[in-house]
C-alpha cells in the first residue's frame, strides 16, 4: 500500500522564490491622516517641515532674568518687580526677549507682593543659562523616519512634531480569502453530522490584519466547480492576491488545483512542509493565487510561512521574526528528514530553565495545539529529537506569559 508521499516536494523557500520571480507586487501608496497611520508602512523617508522650539524656551521651572545684571554676582534685587527685572518662565515656556537666562525656582523665593529673594549667594547666571535653543528639538528638513518602516506610537509623535499630518504609506495589499467546502458552517451554528465549523475565515482574517493586509473574506462556497470558478473571478477583480482554502488534495471534490491550472499557471502543488503539504501556488492574471489546505492547523502553518511572506513582499518589508527561547524537550518528536514539520509546543518554566512540551496535531485535542504558546519547525534533514535535548522554539505569545 502506498502511504503518504513525503519526499520530492519543493522546499518552502524555493516555492516562495519561484513565486516572487514571477510576481511583482504593485507599488501603490496612499496618504492617511496621522491618527490613522499606526502600523502602516512608510512609503518614503519623511522630513520635518517644523522647527521646534520655534523660539528659545526655558529649560526648567523658574524665573527669566537679564544675564548682564549678574556680571558681578547677584545684583541688588530688593526693588525687582515681576515683569520688569524678571518674569516667570516654566519648563518649555517662551518669555519676553529682554531676558536671556533662567534661574531655577528652587534658587529663589517669590513673595506674594511680586518681589523676589535669592535663597543662596551661589547662583551662576550667564547668557543662555537654562535655555533650550531654537530648533534644538527638531529643525525643518530633519529626517523623521525612513522608508519602509512600520509606524509605532512614538513614530507618530515624531511625525506630529515634524508637522507630517498626512502620512504617505504603502497601500494594504487586498487579500481575498475563499473558504470552500459543502460541509462548512459558520461558528454561530451547531454542527450536525457531516458538517464542520469554518475556523479558517477568522484565523486567516486576523492573521492577515495583523500582518498589515486588507482581508476580503468571501462567504463559504460549496464544492461546485462553476460556483468556485465564478467566485475566483470575482476575487481576482477585488483583490491583489487570492487565497482559496480547502480542496487542495486529492479528494473527489478537490477542484481547486485543476481550476488554477485551467485559468492560469500552476507553479507548484505540494510542498516540503507539513501540516499542509498539498498547498498550491499559481499565477492568474498576474496575481498570486494560493490554494491553502483546509485543516485548521494546515491553514495556520501555511499562513505562517506562505501568506506572511506574500503580504510582506507586497508591503516591501521583511517577514516579522518571532522571539525564540532555548528549551529542554520533554518528549521525543519524530519528523521526516524530507519535510519541514511544524510541532506546536507549550513552553513552561522548569527547574533548570524552560522546557518545551510537544502539542502534536495528531494526538491530543486541537485546542491544546492551537492555543499553545510556541512552535518548532524541524529543519529539512532532521528526523528526530529526543527528550532531554535542547531545542530553540519560536514563541507565539510573549515570554511574560510563560508559566
Ligand atoms: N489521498 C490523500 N488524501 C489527503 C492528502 C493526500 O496527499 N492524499 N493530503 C492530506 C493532507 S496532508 C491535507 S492537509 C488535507 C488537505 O485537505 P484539503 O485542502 O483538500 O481540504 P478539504 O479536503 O476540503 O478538507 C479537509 C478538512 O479540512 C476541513 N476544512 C476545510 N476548510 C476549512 C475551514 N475553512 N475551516 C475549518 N476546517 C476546514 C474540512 O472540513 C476537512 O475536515 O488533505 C489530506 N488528504
Ligand atoms: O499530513 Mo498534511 O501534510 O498537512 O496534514
Amino acid at each position: 500500500m502506498r502511504g503518504k508521499k513525503m519526499d520530492g516536494f519543493i522546499k518552502r523557500e524555493q516555492l516562495l522564490a519561484d513565486l516572487f520571480s514571477r510576481w511583482t507586487p504593485g507599488n501603490e501608496t496612499e496618504l492617511v491622516p496621522i491618527d490613522e497611520s499606526i502600523g502602516r508602512i512608510t512609503e518614503r523617508a519623511l522630513f520635518s517641515v517644523n522647527t521646534l522650539p520655534v523660539h528659545r524656551t526655558s529649560a526648567c521651572d523658574g524665573i527669566a532674568v537679564k544675564s548682564e545684571l549678574f556680571k558681578n554676582g547677584i545684583p541688588d534685587y530688593s526693588i525687582w518687580r515681576e515683569g520688569v527685572e524678571f518674569a516667570r518662565a516654566d519648563t518649555g515656556d517662551d518669555f519676553d526677549d529682554q531676558y536671556d537666562a533662567v534661574i531655577m525656582i528652587e534658587e529663589v523665593d517669590l513673595t506674594s507682593d511680586g518681589l523676589v529673594k535669592f535663597i543662596s549667594e551661589d547662583v551662576n547666571v550667564a547668557q543662555r543659562t537654562n535655555i533650550v535653543a531654537i530648533g534644538s528639538t527638531i529643525v525643518s528638513g530633519d529626517l523623521i523616519i525612513e522608508a519602509n518602516m512600520p509606524i509605532r506610537p512614538s513614530d507618530i509623535a515624531a511625525l506630529a512634531m515634524g508637522g507630517c499630518c498626512m502620512v504617505p504609506v504603502r497601500k494594504k495589499p487586498r487579500i481575498a480569502f475563499i473558504p470552500t467546502g459543502t460541509e462548512l458552517i459558520p461558528p454561530q451554528m451547531r454542527p450536525k453530522r457531516g458538517q464542520n465549523i469554518d475556523t479558517n475565515s477568522l484565523l486567516i482574517r486576523e492573521t492577515l490584519r495583523a500582518l498589515g493586509a486588507d482581508p476580503i473574506i468571501f462567504p463559504i462556497i460549496l464544492d461546485d466547480n462553476e460556483l468556485l470558478e465564478k467566485t475566483l473571478d470575482d476575487a481576482l477583480l477585488a483583490a491583489d492576491v487570492v487565497v482559496i482554502n480547502g480542496g487542495s488534495a486529492k479528494g473527489s471534490e478537490d477542484f481547486n488545483v485543476s481550476l488554477l491550472e485551467r485559468k492560469g499557471q500552476l507553479l507548484h502543488h505540494y510542498v516540503a512542509a507539513a501540516p499542509g503539504r498539498p498547498l498550491a501556488v499559481g499565477i492568474i492574471n498576474d496575481k498570486p493565487v494560493i490554494n491553502l489546505p483546509g485543516p485548521t492547523i494546515a491553514a495556520f502553518f501555511g499562513a505562517d510561512w506562505c501568506l506572511a511572506a506574500i503580504v510582506c513582499q507586497a508591503l516591501h518589508i521583511p517577514v516579522p521574526q518571532k522571539e525564540s527561547v532555548l528549551c529542554t524537550l520533554t518528549e521525543d518528536i519524530t519528523s521526516s528528514p524530507t519535510m519541514a514539520i511544524l510541532c506546536r509546543m507549550e513552553v513552561k518554566k522548569g527547574d533548570d530553565g524552560y522546557v518545551a512540551e510537544p502539542r502534536s496535531f495528531r494526538s491530543g485535542t486541537m485546542p491544546t495545539c492551537l492555543t499553545s504558546n510556541a512552535m518548532y519547525v524541524s529543519p529539512i534533514g532532521e528526523s528526530r529529537k529526543k527528550a532531554g535535548e535542547k531545542i530553540e522554539v519560536e514563541l507565539l505569545r510573549g515570554k511574560e506569559f510563560i508559566r
